[in-house]
């Protein structure tokens, strides 16, 4: 079975990316991943994106303010994850816990010193140069 999850890479002017905890009780819990979440029928990546950003960080995002950035592709055990990953630097609002979730605010380089789900391992990699950094510290 292929699932489709619409994730995003949220930029601060500080060029920090913003990653959040996933709750106890969920698949994955306590690993820190992109906020988004899955793609409903008749609902584009574009709006799910919009609206999980909503639901769980309280801040509105217009659709031009999602630039596609990359994709992770991995199988889980029971699914196959694809996750389209979009960039964000303009919304409107203050980031907020609406969740409970932890947040944090991290440079690029250093995502890989947060646990993650093995399907944002390569991302993990690959970001800093997505996002115009050497990647080499
Ligand atoms: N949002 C997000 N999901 C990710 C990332 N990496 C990754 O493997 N996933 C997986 O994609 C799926 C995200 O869907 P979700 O967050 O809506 O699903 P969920 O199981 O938490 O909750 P739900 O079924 O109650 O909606 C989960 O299986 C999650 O493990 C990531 O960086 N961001």
């Amino acid at each position: 079975m292929l699932i489709l999850v619409a994730a995003c890479v949220l930029v601060d002017d500080a060029g920090l990316v913003l990653i959040t905890k996933r709750p106890e009780g969920k698949p994955l819990a306590g690993l820190w991943e992109f906020p988004g979440g899955k793609v409903e029928a008749c609902e584009t990546p574009e709006h799910a994106l919009i609206r999980e950003l909503d639901e769980e960080l309280g801040i509105d995002v217009a659709a031009p303010a999602l630039t596609p950035l990359t994709f992770a592709s991995y199988t889980y055990p029971a699914f196959h994850l694809l996750m389209p990953v979009y960039l964000c630097r303009h919304w409107t609002g203050e980031v907020a816990a609406n969740e409970g979730q932890d947040l944090a605010w991290v440079r690029p380089e250093a995502l890989t010193a947060y646990a993650m789900p093995p399907a944002d391992e390569p991302l993990k990699q690959i970001l800093p140069g997505l996002l115009g950094l050497s990647g080499d510290f």
